[in-house]
Parts: C-alpha cells; structure tokens; sequence
C-alpha cells in the first residue's frame, strides 16, 4: 500500500529518521515513540512537507518524487500543532481544501456536523481554541477521498464527545474506503472503537513493527 524506499530525513548534519525498506498494507497504525524520536517527521515526510532522501510510493506506482501533484491528492494530513491563516474562516479553509481535493458536496456539511462546529465555522480561525484548530484540521484531513489518512497526535486537545465522533469517522473510512490511518499517539488508541490497529515504533532514528 505504502512503501518507503531507501528514505533518510536530516535536519543538518543530525539523522533524525532512516528507514532503509519500509511496505505497509492497508490497515490503520499507531505509531509511538518517546518525545523527539522522528513521529511527526516521519508523518510530515509522508505528507510531502518536508524533503528527503529516498522515495515514498503508495500502491507501488504513484512516488512523492516522481508524481508530487497525484501523491498529494491521496494523502491528507492532520498536524499536531495546527496553523491556518487568521483572518480566514474555517468554511473557507474547508471550501479550499474542498476544490483542491475534489470533494463531494454533502460531505463538508455532514463532517461538520458531526464533529460539532456548526456555531463557529463561520467565524476567522483567530477568534478559535486550540481544541476548535484541532477539530478543524481532523476535519479537512478527511476532505476527498484520500487513500490514506495521516493524523499526528489527534488525541490530545479535543474534548471526549468529539474523540467518540473522531474513531467513528476513522472506522467507517477504513471499513467503507478501505483507507489507510497513521496516527501518532502517545496514549494507545481505544481498542473498543479500532479493534485491529497495528503498532509501529519510532526507536532509534527508525522506525520497527512493534
Ligand atoms: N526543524 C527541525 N530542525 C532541527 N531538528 C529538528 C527539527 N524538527 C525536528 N527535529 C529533530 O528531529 C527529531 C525528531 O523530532 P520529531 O518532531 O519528529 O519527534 P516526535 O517523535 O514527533 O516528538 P514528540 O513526541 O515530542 O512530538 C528530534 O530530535 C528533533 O529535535
């Protein structure tokens, strides 16, 4: 599904991460490792945020580096620390994010729903918490139909009804679209929402099936 080739992330002289031979089937990840290990690198390579040595290829065929454009409309990306632009709304970072992936109609309003934002989502991104940034960017993470799904510490700032709202959203993507889920966390995610996730660990400057 996802394949790491030969992948080296530096900042500098320093190697934060190397993964020589890397293939993920389908399925939804956790990925732990103690603070500063290489999660969120690992996560931000695989968006095509930050550069690297290597490849990424996702179904043996579309590579980060020779296809960015393709790649990039089939991997959606949830950071850690959120940042938008402040004078924007979340609809309109919503309808952005909606054009560029192609998305259908119905689903902006049924994620927004659900997730809760009706009151806010007219109103500039600066005027929100940082649980409401964090619920924002869950939320274009799952605009379009991307193949697969990176969520880095979505865990963390949102309130309990929002993260029951969130594991029912991973769940139903991956049993109806068959995508894929990494998700850094540094708490294990609910057995009782996502019975069969599979551990990966950051350890080492690399990355080891748990
Ligand atoms: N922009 C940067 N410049 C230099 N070093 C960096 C940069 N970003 C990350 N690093 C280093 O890379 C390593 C991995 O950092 P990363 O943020 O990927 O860790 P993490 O596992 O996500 O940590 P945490 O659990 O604290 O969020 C750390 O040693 C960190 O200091």
């Amino acid at each position: 599904m996802i394949q790491l080739q030969s992948f080296k992330k530096s900042y500098g002289q320093y190697t934060a991460l190397q993964i020589p031979e890397l293939h993920l089937e389908t399925g939804i990840y956790w990925i732990k490792g103690v603070n500063g290990s290489g999660k969120s690198t690992l996560l931000k390579s695989m968006a095509g945020m930050l550069s690297f040595q290597g490849d990424i290829l996702i179904n043996n065929q579309t590579s980060l580096k020779k296809h960015p454009v393709k790649y990039r409309k089939m991997v959606n990306f949830s950071e850690a620390e959120p940042l938008f632009p402040t004078f924007i709304t979340g609809l309109e970072m919503i309808d952005l994010f909606v054009s560029a992936k192609n998305a259908p109609t119905t689903q902006k309003e049924n994620l927004i729903d659900a997730l809760k934002m009706q009151h806010y989502i007219q109103t500039p991104v600066s005027s929100y918490s940082s649980g409401m940034l964090k619920k924002l960017s869950i939320l274009l993470a799952f605009i379009g139909n991307p193949s697969i799904i990176l969520l880095d510490e979505p865990l963390i700032t949102i309130d309990t009804d929002s993260l029951k709202v969130l594991y029912g959203l991973i769940h139903k993507e991956h049993n109806q679209k068959g995508t894929t889920f990494l998700i850094t966390s540094h708490q294990p995610l609910d057995p009782a929402y996502l019975p069969n996730t599979k551990a990966l660990l950051v350890e080492e400057q690399t990355l080891k099936i748990s």
